[in-house]
């Protein structure tokens, strides 16, 4: 088939490179405010000239003579210009030109783009010489209006075109001008004639019923504020994509050479691809890439004077040489015990553990160690030992031991890190430090999902918090969002604040942090939808992870007209997955299988944490989708086994202490610590900025129960049924948040309630996003309703 493809043409234009013509941000400064100040003085200058011109006229030939006097407010200088400009140039219409300054200045100071710069010249020059033209044809006799170019340029037409031909180019030329410039139409000019009278004549009428009705005006003002409310709504974030451009098609006639008889074939190419590659190149010309956090554009991120800094040395380890020696000693000694020499031995301090790294005398087996560490951490007696024999990848054995004075990590320290803040990272977590006290960060989005266990005070709560304070100190609203749940309740409350910033929940709940395992279910379920919808979306647009069809959003090459939209991470946070795990099974493991293993690519990532990791709550499907896991301490070893797949989490020493692996080795960490009173005054703090109208909307899902018929037993029915029906026939409103909020009920009873309502045929069935219908119109419609039952 012939193919072919478009040939582009070399350019005649000579080319200059851009960084040839590019100003530095400080001449463009300088530049700017040149330019302003110059237009400023054009603009004080014309002005001036107006009421003097003509007694400055006459000293404009002695310019060199200091002793001649000016009457213009910028002197000789401003006399000479304004002369040039006004009277030897264009007349009154020169002003453009020190608006146009003035214009230029603005441009170079704040750095705008070009293009619309030259448009405004261009349009800015051609309406500066019609209506030179336009004075000098008006106004003759006063040489100021029109300038020597509108005289001369006047002349010329009339004496070619006569009075009649020069109006009638004039208003041509006006005509084109409007045309071109603001896209005038003889509709747009009718319909605006429509619209004044519309509203004139409504004005009348509005005003002769004010008196007859009061209830009007409110409504319209409401009605008024309401459209006022859609129109001021922050202009959404999408760029402005024209319609999908048509593929232009080129024809090629192929005809057999040999037979002219031939029947020609018509073969037509296609050039696509090409032509929306121009398109996002023209967009990203003129409106720049697309800015997700445009709408929340004066966002500020929250700052380190929120955090505390928990160490009066300011986060430095104090080594203390005694702890050391002692230990070193105690070390040697319990290893001779066991025959067991060591040829060198090296530690290497942390904040709440010392590592000891040996290196055994020759001819000593690695085993023989192993089999003996109970024996080792016994004879060391002390809480947290930890012996690694040998540390992978370097042929040595260690053995960790606590420090007498733990350190506490302080957020503020590993977040004002520098590998934290220069961290090219899409989910950046500031875990904590490790051993050899460096800050310690990894990408959630790399792991992509984490489990974290720990027996009850260990540090659950406050590694989630630090979590979340690290992407809270990385990310803005518009780029990740979190759903929290929260079945204890107390835990992640704070994080309310941020609602309408940083957090996602299901279209018709209230609150959007879960502390409802039902809930739960649901909102699971939901994220699966969205799951599949965002993989429809990498789909059309081509792409396999979100990264790639987030950047390609944002060179604007796909259209906000098909679906597509920025796409935040999503990061779900479950407090106490046991709980979870325990009320509500399967039902909660399904979906969560299901997440861990196909969301990595979309930007949906889960943390999990636990209290009890038993085999029955880590499930085997579970585990293996979760590589990523800290373990805090536990109570036991097979809690440890359950959690890491080898011991070593019963080890450690609380507070904070803990093992992290990513699939691999087990690195020892010191999780930095965040307070309660930091996460308010953080939370407070964005909570306090402009947001979003509302939470970030998951999808809507619908519960498996609705839509079944329902076969309620009368006798079942709840003690305040007959209370809860009365409240939906009078609001006539079916829907479980209103008897929530009026009989003060949870969301589980006011969900039963509204389920034998349906059976007892008060509302209708479930209707997704809309509330349902009420069957009965009135209180005395139910009262015969209930009674014949
Ligand atoms: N990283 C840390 N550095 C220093 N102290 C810590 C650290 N993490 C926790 N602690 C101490 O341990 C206490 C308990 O921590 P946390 O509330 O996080 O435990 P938890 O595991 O969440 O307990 P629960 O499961 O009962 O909620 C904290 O009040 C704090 O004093």
């Amino acid at each position: 088939m012939a193919k072919r493809k478009a040939v582009k043409k070399p350019s005649s234009k000579p080319s200059f490179s851009k960084s040839s013509l590019a100003l530095s941000p400080k001449s463009k400064v300088i530049l700017g405010s040149f330019l302003i100040f110059f237009g400023l003085a054009l603009l004080i200058a014309f002005a001036s000239f107006l009421f003097n011109w003509q007694a400055d006229q006459s000293t404009l030939t002695q310019l060199e003579n200091r002793e001649v006097e000016t009457q213009n407010l910028l002197s000789k200088f401003g006399a000479a210009i304004s002369n040039f400009f006004i009277f030897d140039g264009f007349g009154v219409a020169a002003f453009a030109i020190a608006f146009l300054t003035i214009i230029t200045g603005f441009y170079f100071f704040l750095s705008l783009k070009k293009k619309p710069l030259f448009q405004f010249w261009f349009w800015g020059l051609l309406v500066m010489t019609w209506l030179s033209v336009f004075f000098g044809f008006f106004a003759e006799q006063n040489a100021l209006l029109g300038g020597t170019v509108g005289f001369e340029m006047n002349d010329y037409l009339q004496d070619y075109l006569g009075f009649t031909g020069t109006i009638l180019l004039l208003a041509f030329l006006l005509i084109v001008y409007m045309v071109s410039r603001f896209r005038l139409t003889p509709e747009k000019v009718i319909n605006a004639f429509r619209k004044t009278k519309d509203d004139i004549s409504e004005d009348f009428k509005s005003s002769s019923s004010s008196s007859v009705s009061e209830e009007t005006p409110v409504r319209t003002n409401a009605e008024e504020k309401k459209k006022e409310e859609i129109t001021s709504k922050p202009v959404a974030p999408a760029p402005e994509i024209p319609k999908t451009p048509q593929p232009v098609t080129e024809k090629v006639v192929i005809q057999s050479q040999e037979d002219p008889d031939d029947v020609a074939m018509e073969v037509e190419t296609a050039q696509e691809e090409e032509v929306e590659d121009n398109l996002s190149k023209k967009l990203v010309e003129d409106y720049g890439e697309f800015d997700p956090t445009l709408e929340l554009k004066n966002y500020q991120f929250p700052t380190l004077e929120l955090l505390k800094d928990h160490n009066a040395n300011g986060g430095g380890i104090t080594i203390n040489q005694e702890e050391l020696e002692e230990n070193k000693n105690r070390i040697v000694d319990t290893l001779k015990n066991y025959k067991i020499d060591i040829a060198q031995i090296k530690a290497t301090v942390g904040p709440t553990v010392t590592l000891y790294e040996i290196i055994p005398e020759a001819g000593i087996r690695i085993s023989k160690i192993k089999s003996l560490e109970d024996d080792i951490a016994l004879s060391l007696s002390a809480l947290g030992i930890r012996i690694i024999a040998p540390i992978p990848g370097k042929g040595t054995i260690g053995i960790e031991v606590p420090n007498k004075n733990a350190t506490m990590v302080s957020m503020r320290s590993v977040i004002a890190s520098p590998k934290f803040q220069n961290a090219e990272m899409e989910l950046p977590m500031a875990l904590g430090k490790t051993i050899s006290n460096e800050t310690f960060v990894v990408d959630l989005a790399k792991m992509p999902h984490l489990l974290m266990a720990g027996a009850t005070g260990q540090g659950k709560s406050v590694g989630l918090n630090a979590i979340l304070t690290s992407l809270l100190y990385s990310k803005h609203p518009a780029e990740v969002k979190f759903i929290l749940v929260d079945p204890k309740k107390v835990e992640l409350t704070l994080f309310n604040k941020i609602e309408r910033h940083y957090l996602a929940k299901l279209p018709d709940t209230e609150e959007a942090i879960i502390t409802d395992n039902t809930k739960v279910i649901n909102t699971l379920n939901s994220l699966c939808i969205e799951m599949d919808n965002r993989y429809e979306l990498l789909k059309d647009a081509m792409v396999r992870n979100i990264k790639e069809y987030n950047t390609k959003f944002k060179a604007r090459k796909l259209n906000p007209e098909n679906g597509h939209k920025f796409l935040p991470y999503i990061v779900l946070v479950v407090d106490e997955f046991a709980d979870l795990i325990m009320t509500a099974g399967k039902e909660v493991e399904t979906p969560i299988a299901r997440l861990a293993q196909l969301a990595r690519a979309i930007g949906i990532h889960l943390i999990i944490a636990t209290q009890r990791p038993s085999v029955n709550v880590i499930t085997g499907i579970i585990k293996a989708n979760f590589p990523a896991r800290i373990a805090f301490r536990v109570t036991s070893k097979i809690d440890s086994r359950t959690i890491l797949d080898s011991q070593g989490a019963d080890q450690l020493i609380g507070k904070g202490d803990m093992l992290f692996t990513q699939g691999n080795t087990l690195l020892r960490l010191q999780c930095a610590f965040v307070d309660t009173p930091e996460v308010d005054k953080i939370t407070e703090f964005i909570g306090s900025q402009k947001a979003y109208s509302d939470a970030y909307h998951l999808p809507e899902y619908s519960g498996e129960e609705s839509g079944t018929s329902l076969d309620i037993d009368v006798g079942d029915r709840d003690n305040l049924f007959r209370e809860a029906a009365e409240v939906i026939v009078i609001a006539q409103q079916g829907s479980a948040s209103l008897l929530q909020r009026k009989l003060k009920l949870g969301y589980n009873r006011a969900g039963r309630i509204i389920d034998q309502l349906e059976a007892a045929g008060v509302v209708g069935p479930f209707e997704g996003s809309k509330a349902r219908q009420v069957l009965v119109q009135d209180i005395e419609g139910l009262n015969q309703l209930l009674n014949d039952e």
